[in-house]
């Protein structure tokens, strides 16, 4: 197994690196499943605002269900290539705490909101990564997943995570394909600032499951538990 992969975390935690991986949840399209991951302690949900998506929602379906987020769990507003007017009007509906753009966009489009934002990177080389993180210095952190260039999100496929540099420049959240089963194996390896799932949560498309939920939670944990060791 390739030795772990460290980052330097944007947020460094005094005496040490961070103690725990953060956990973003994203796909949601109902208020009843936001409370469940609220209830284990997921950090982030995602609202998926993108056409096409098997979890596409309405900006004003996402502004319903980010009305339900409760308090210290950030809300995600998902755009892939919308256009400057749309992306405008949607996170002014969803007022999300960060936008995650999983499109092409540039820099000064994402930082032109005025929001903290995510740039997800199609992963083929550790350059993707490099060059992800020269061409967004504003960004929060990048979002490492499966999908190819332009395409939708939300694969249930993994990629090589030994594709992931160790100079990753930027804090990132390890997305794509990622169950309760392999989770554990992909925090001890890639030690990355947070985990990024949803098919692996799901029993449909959009319908989360909060056994897989709790699941994937207690593997993310256990994993962090066995690093401090
Ligand atoms: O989830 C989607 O349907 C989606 C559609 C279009 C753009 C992005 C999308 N999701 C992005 C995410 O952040 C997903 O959580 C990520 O791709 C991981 O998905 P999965 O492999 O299903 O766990």
């Amino acid at each position: 197994m390739s030795p772990p992969i460290r980052q330097e975390s944007r947020f460094p935690v005094p005496g040490g690196e961070r103690l725990r991986t953060r956990i973003k949840f994203c796909g949601f399209t109902r208020s009843q499943d936001i409370e469940g991951a609220a209830r284990l302690g997921a950090d982030a949900i995602g609202l998926v605002c993108v056409p096409g998506s098997k979890r596409e929602l309405s900006a004003a379906q996402a502004a319903d269900l980010r009305a339900s987020v409760p308090a210290f769990m950030a809300t995600v507003l998902l755009l892939s290539n919308a256009d400057e007017k749309r992306a405008r009007a949607t996170i002014e509906m969803v007022m999300p705490d960060f936008v995650q753009f999983h499109g092409q966009e540039s820099a000064s489009f994402c930082a032109s909101f005025g929001r903290p934002y995510f740039k997800a990177v199609a992963m083929r080389t550790a350059d993707d990564v490099r060059q992800a993180a020269r061409l967004h210095p504003e960004a929060a952190a990048l979002i490492l997943d499966s999908h190819a260039e332009g395409g939708l999100g939300g694969t249930g496929q993994t990629f090589d995570w030994s594709r992931i540099p160790q100079d990753s420049g930027k804090p990132f959240l390890l997305a794509g394909g990622l169950t309760a089963a392999n989770v554990g194996e992909a925090v001890r390896m890639v030690v990355p600032y947070a985990v990024d799932v949803s098919s692996g949560i799901e029993t449909s498309p959009g319908y989360k499951n909060f056994e897989k939920m709790k699941a994937f939670v207690e593997a993310v944990r256990l994993a962090d538990a066995e690093m401090q060791r």
